[in-house]
This record gives structure tokens, C-alpha cells and sequence, in this order.
């Protein structure tokens, strides 16, 4: 593969084998993946099929069993300052401030924290005033709004996201997946999204890839059309119910290591 001089993230063969006592576990085999500056893509897949294990190695903290990722011209091995990362559980260490949760990485890679630019994105998530607050005086879902802030405090080009509001409720889970498109439309990061929610991988995405079971490939890309913004609203329409059902179908038809019971909507 050769690098690009724009930043377009490429993965190509990831191949990731778990050595396990039990045996090894192929996790996935020759996933090839491009995607664009400023594109918003999902990978949606059955239970187990690789989608975490394919995140973490785009972030660096997964080592490929072979292959190779690259973000335009820079190969990533281990984690890289332009590469943000959000996870299902907020994450905030409960003896910090959101402040100081959110300078963190800063800390970690010895830089100055870009303050200006943390006030104006606690600001635009709704959590100007709870800077200097802890954690535990934060409800769930603004715990995972400051991990959004802690996420894009540092600029990164691509931001990944593995299930980050999977422990929510529904209304907090729609109200943030509007929030996470108006920035996205805002800041056009190149974003990759997993989610078991179907319906929210269509919401959010141009893309929505679907993975085979393990050991992962990628077997299908759906192509999402409808234009943005995009309201809540669009998850009433039947064009949307009949895309969100296409996918689901997909998926089940994909033979799973585990029971797809994972699948929802
Ligand atoms: N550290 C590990 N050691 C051994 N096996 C692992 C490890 N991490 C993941 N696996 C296995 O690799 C396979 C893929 O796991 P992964 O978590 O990437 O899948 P997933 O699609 O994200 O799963 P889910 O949809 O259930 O969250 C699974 O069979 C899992 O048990």
C-alpha cells in the first residue's frame, strides 16, 4: 500500500489472529477499507464478527496479526495524536474535574491544553459551567458529551467511535446522535462509527458497512441517501424503516459465531 499525501484512511489485508489457550481466534482476514476526509461511516455486523477488534487497530492499540493501516502518509502502529477515540462507558476518571478529564491526553503527550478551544466545545455540547464539576454530578449522557469534548479537544482528522451510546436511553441516544451529526456537519472529521443499532448507523452515516462473521470481512457497503441535515423524523419514514430492515436482513443471513441477538434496531 502507498501512503496518500491527503488523509485518507487506508486499511489493507488487517488480518488479526487472538493466540488464546483455548486456540487461536481469527478475528479478521484481509479487511480492506477506504475512507475519505470528512466522510461519516458505520460498520455494523453480527456479534463477534471483528468490529471492536477492527476499531482498535485503527486507533493503534491493536497490533495486526498482518496488513497494514495507514492515515495518509503516516502508518499507524500504536496511537496517533490525529486518530480520537470514543468508547462505550464516558471513561472520566472520578477523582478529576470534567476540566481535567478532558486535559488528559494533553498531559499525557506533554502539550498545553488548547483551553479557548475546550470552553467553546463544553459550550456546544451544553456543559459550559460544568468544567470545574465531577463526574459523578454528571448524568450519563453528559458524561459521554464531555467524553465528545475530550475526544475533539485535540483536533483530531479522524474521531472513532465503538458503541459510544449503546448504555444510554433511547431519548438521551437519539438527542446525542442529533448532536454528534451537527458537529460532524460542523467540523466534517472523518468519522467511524460501530454501533448494534442499525437504525443509528443509517441515521448518522453516508456508509454503512456490513461485516461478514469471524473471522470479519467486510461483505457488503450500503450506500445511505438521504440528504442532511438530517431530522429524527427521517427514522419515522418508510424509506428509512425499509433501508434499517434491508441491513438488518443482511446481517442475519451472515452465519454468526454467536447468536445475533445483539442485532437491534
Ligand atoms: N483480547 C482478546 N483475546 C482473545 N479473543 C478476543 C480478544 N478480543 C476479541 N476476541 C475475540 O475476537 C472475536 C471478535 O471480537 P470483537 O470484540 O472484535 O467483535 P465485535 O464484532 O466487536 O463483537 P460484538 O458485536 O459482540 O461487540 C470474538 O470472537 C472475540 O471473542
Amino acid at each position: 500500500m502507498q501512503p496518500t499525501k491527503d488523509k485518507v484512511l487506508n486499511v489493507r489485508g488487517a488480518t488479526k489472529t487472538y493466540m488464546t489457550q483455548s486456540g487461536d481466534v481469527h478475528a479478521l482476514k484481509d479487511v480492506d477499507l477506504t475512507v475519505r476526509p470528512g466522510e461519516f461511516i458505520s460498520v455494523v455486523g453480527p456479534s463477534g464478527c471483528g468490529k471492536t477488534t477492527l476499531l482498535w487497530s485503527i486507533a493503534g492499540l491493536h497490533k495486526l496479526t498482518s496488513g497494514a493501516i495507514a492515515l495518509g502518509e503516516a502508518w499507524i502502529t500504536r496511537p496517533h495524536p490525529s486518530i480520537g477515540m470514543m468508547f462505550q462507558e464516558a471513561n472520566l476518571l472520578p477523582w478529576r474535574t470534567i476540566r481535567q478529564n478532558i486535559e488528559l491526553p494533553f498531559e499525557i503527550r506533554r502539550q498545553r491544553p488548547d483551553a479557548a478551544r475546550i470552553d467553546t466545545f463544553l459550550e456546544r455540547v451544553g456543559l459550559g459551567g460544568f468544567g470545574d464539576k465531577m463526574p459523578r454530578e454528571l448524568s450519563g449522557g453528559m458524561q459521554q458529551r464531555a467524553s465528545i469534548v475530550r475526544a475533539l479537544a485535540s483536533d483530531p482528522t479522524v474521531l472513532l467511535m465503538d458503541e459510544p451510546f449503546g448504555a444510554l436511553d433511547a431519548f438521551t441516544r437519539d438527542e446525542m446522535n442529533k448532536l454528534v451529526e451537527e458537529i460532524w456537519l460542523e467540523s466534517r472529521k472523518t468519522v467511524i462509527l460501530i454501533t448494534h443499532s442499525i437504525a443509528e448507523a443509517v441515521f448518522l452515516a453516508d456508509k454503512v458497512y456490513i461485516m461478514s462473521a469471524r473471522p470479519g470481512q467486510i461483505a457488503r457497503m450500503v450506500d445511505i441517501p438521504f440528504p442532511r441535515p438530517r431530522s429524527l423524523d427521517l427514522m419515522e419514514t418508510r424509506e428509512f424503516f425499509e433501508l434499517v430492515n434491508m441491513i438488518k436482513h443482511d446481517i442475519k443471513h451472515q452465519p454468526s459465531a454467536k447468536p445475533a441477538a445483539a442485532i437491534a434496531g
